[in-house]
């Protein structure tokens, strides 16, 4: 694929015209995005299988999931850029299954920066205007006017002139943002978009990026691997599991509630205690002390706790575990505990105070989780 092909330069109905783009962007309100029963089958795996998502007019959605879980195909599928074997994808009232990536007026943005080196900054924002059919290319001015629009909401006014080369990396990111917005783009799809950029340029630009959305409104959904990044930026999340969507959520949502011990464990940070559940009681491998759960079932199990939802008891009050290492990061503290019989790593978070000692490796304690989750093991068979 060359950057060329990444853009949309028919338009569906109701979207840009030639006047239309020299209009400033702000304030236009998104398309709803319709995701039916999709299907994408490669030899031996199911990439998506069998997907339902409704987007709302100018939602801003992560897809969220480990490697291989299917998001690129999902946000590729959605842009046209690859045929779908099943199912429907509907931008507003329109089918678009069978219309191509240009006939979608989607702006896209792929992880590596896909600029043009032989085109200024400029140029390469106005590139998707400039290849319009002539009867819908808007005139030169109208053009110039909408660069210098997008130069100024990508905060890069001054840098028209340059070539891509001269920009740092988070520069090329955002003139490749201007490039996928200067067509008005139905919908926005960000293919992992700060991947290859350090971590604090990725923070900045994240940031950046919510507030873009907030003044375009533009309908918007990003792939990342990253559940920071997906809990900071997004309305809501959609989390994957091997092509088929485990939860839906907004952030508060997938992280407070998640709907299945793999979410509970790819959404933030997780311990999870191997045991058995007997009368409503969960009774932890290697440990003597129970906790209540109500409703399961009994049988074997694993319990799912965060970190800060445990706190350090009396010696005898809770479970029992050594200290194997304490990590301060800036004002949190963290112990990475071993419990007898248990194969993960136990990380709970203190915080230090005056009164509260922190415990040093090789120190005994004993820990109480006050918040924490089972799940039913469930085995879903296939969609497609
Ligand atoms: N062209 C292809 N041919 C065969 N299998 C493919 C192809 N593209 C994707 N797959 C498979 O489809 C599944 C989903 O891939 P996809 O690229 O959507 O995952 P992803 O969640 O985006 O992963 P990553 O984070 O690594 O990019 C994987 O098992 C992958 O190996």
């Amino acid at each position: 694929m060359t950057p060329a092909t990444a853009f949309g330069v028919l338009a569906l109905p109701g979207s840009i015209d030639a006047e239309g783009a020299a209009t400033a962007t702000a304030g236009k309100a998104g398309v709803a995005l319709r995701i039916e029963k999709v299907c994408k089958r490669y030899p031996g795996v199911a990439a998506l299988d069998g997907v339902d998502l409704d987007i709302a007019p100018g939602e801003l959605v992560a897809l969220l999931g480990p490697s291989g879980s299917g998001k690129t195909t999902l946000l590729r599928a959605i842009a046209g850029l690859l045929p779908i074997d099943e199912g429907r994808v509907r931008f507003g009232e329109i089918d678009a299954t069978a219309l191509s990536l240009r006939e979608r007026n989607v702006g896209f943005v792929f992880q590596q920066y896909a600029l043009f080196r032989h085109m200024t900054v400029a140029e390469n924002i106005a590139f998707g205007l400039r290849s319009r059919p002539r009867n819908r290319r808007p005139g030169r001015a109208a053009i110039q006017r909408r660069v210098e629009e997008l130069l100024a909401l990508i905060q890069l006014p001054e840098l028209g002139g340059r070539y891509p080369e001269q920009l740092s990396g988070g520069q090329k990111q955002r003139v490749a943002l201007a490039r996928a917005l200067a067509i008005d783009p139905t919908v926005l799809l960000l293919d992992e978009p700060f991947g290859a950029l350090d971590a604090k340029v990725r923070v900045d630009l994240r940031r950046w990026l919510r507030h873009l959305h907030d003044r375009t409104g533009q309908t918007t959904v990003f792939v990342t691997h990253d559940q920071e990044e997906a809990l900071e930026l997004a309305d809501r999340v959609v989390v994957l599991r091997q092509g088929r969507i485990e939860q839906v959520g907004t952030p508060d949502e997938v992280y407070g509630q998640p709907a299945s011990d793999y979410v509970f464990d790819f959404v933030g940070r997780a311990n999870a205690l191997e045991g058995r559940v007997s009368d409503g009681r969960f009774l932890a491998a290697g440990q003597s002390t129970t906790l209540d759960v109500d409703d399961a079932a009994d049988g074997p199990a694993t319990l799912y706790v965060r970190p800060h939802d445990v706190v350090l008891a009396a010696a005898g009050q809770g479970l029992d575990a050594e200290v194997a290492a304490v990590r301060r990061l800036a004002e949190r503290i963290t112990l990475e505990l071993r419990l007898r019989l248990q194969p993960r790593v136990f990380e709970i978070d203190v915080v230090a105070t005056p009164a509260v000692s922190v415990p040093s490796p090789g120190d005994r304690v004993a820990i109480q989780p006050l918040r924490y989750r089972l799940y039913p093991r469930s085995d879903d068979p296939g969609r497609c």
